[in-house]
C-alpha cells in the first residue's frame, strides 16, 4: 500500500465487559477503497497521547462520525439531557489532532461528528436537537435497522460556487444522506461554509488559508464509496492529498 497512512481517532465503546477503542468499518473501507490509503485506528488517549508523534508518522487524518456528541463545555455551554451521550476522550484526542493537522498542513477529512469537532476545535459552537428548531427539517437517522436505509441519500444541499468542495464535486445541488441531530451553530472564525441544506443547516466547511486539504462534511460519503459519484470524488480528492504528502510534495509545501 503506497498511498500513505491515515489516522482515524477511535471512539470509546464498552461491550462484552471490556472498554474498547473502536472505529466503524465503513470509514476504514472508504479509506482503503475510496482513497487508496492505509488507515490506522488511533486510540482515544486524551492527554496521554502525543499528537505530534502521530502526525510525524501519518500522511492524513480522517475523523469519523459517531452517535456520541461533543461535550458542550468545549464550546462554553452547560450540559443538558439533550446534549448526550458523550465521549470525552474522543473529544480530546480528535480536537488536538484536528488543530495540529491543520497547523502542519496534514490532509484532514472530517465527517459528521468530525465536522462538529472541527468547528468546536477552531472556536465555534453547536446546536443540539436541531429538528426542534424553527424551520429545520429532521436530519436524524431514519428509524430503521436496515443500514442501507439508515444511510440512504435523503436531502439536497447546495454547494457554493468557487468553494473547495465545488472543485471536487461541482457547484450547485447535490443529494446526501443525513444522520445527525446536532449541527454547527456559531461558525468558527477560520471556517468557510462550503455547502448548506435548504433549511440553512451547514453541511460542509473548509478551513480558510489552510496549508493543506482541510474539509468537513456533515453527511456520510464514506458509506456509499464505490456506488455514489459524490462520495467517490470526496474520498479520491482526500486520497490525492494524502498521496502528495506521502510522496513529500505536500510536506515540503506546508512545513
Ligand atoms: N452525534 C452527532 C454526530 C452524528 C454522527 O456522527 N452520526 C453518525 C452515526 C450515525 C448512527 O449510526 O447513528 C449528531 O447526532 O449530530
Amino acid at each position: 500500500m503506497s498511498g500513505g497512512l491515515v489516522a482515524i481517532p477511535a471512539d470509546i465503546r464498552v461491550f462484552e465487559g471490556y472498554t474498547w477503542h473502536a472505529a466503524p468499518d465503513q470509514y476504514v473501507q472508504a479509506a482503503v477503497r475510496g482513497s487508496g490509503v492505509l488507515p490506522l485506528i488511533l486510540p482515544a488517549l486524551g492527554d496521554a497521547g502525543d499528537v505530534d508523534m502521530v502526525l510525524d508518522r501519518v500522511d492524513g487524518v480522517l475523523i469519523s462520525g459517531s452517535r456520541t456528541n461533543v461535550h458542550p463545555a468545549l464550546y462554553g455551554e452547560a450540559e443538558t439531557e439533550g446534549h448526550g451521550p458523550f465521549d470525552r476522550l474522543r473529544d480530546h484526542t480528535s480536537m488536538q489532532l484536528i488543530r495540529r493537522a491543520i497547523e502542519r498542513g496534514i490532509p484532514l477529512l472530517a465527517i459528521c461528528r468530525g465536522i462538529q469537532e472541527l468547528n468546536v476545535a477552531l472556536g465555534g459552537s453547536l446546536a443540539t436537537e436541531i429538528q426542534e428548531l424553527p424551520g429545520r427539517i429532521d436530519h436524524r437517522k431514519p428509524d430503521t435497522q436496515d443500514r442501507d436505509e439508515a444511510f440512504a441519500i435523503r436531502h439536497a444541499i447546495h454547494v457554493r460556487e468557487g468553494s473547495c468542495l465545488a472543485g471536487i464535486v461541482g457547484a450547485g445541488e447535490v443529494k446526501v444522506n443525513s444522520l445527525h441531530r446536532q449541527a454547527i451553530s456559531r461558525l468558527a472564525p477560520r471556517l468557510a461554509v462550503e455547502a448548506a441544506a435548504e433549511d440553512g443547516t451547514v453541511e460542509a466547511v473548509s478551513v480558510i488559508d489552510a496549508p493543506g486539504f482541510a474539509l468537513g462534511v456533515q453527511w456520510h460519503p464514506e458509506y456509499w464509496v464505490g456506488s455514489d459519484a459524490i462520495s467517490d470524488r470526496i474520498f479520491a480528492a482526500f486520497g490525492d492529498a494524502v498521496r502528495a504528502r506521502h510522496s513529500g510534495l505536500g510536506r515540503v509545501a506546508a512545513e
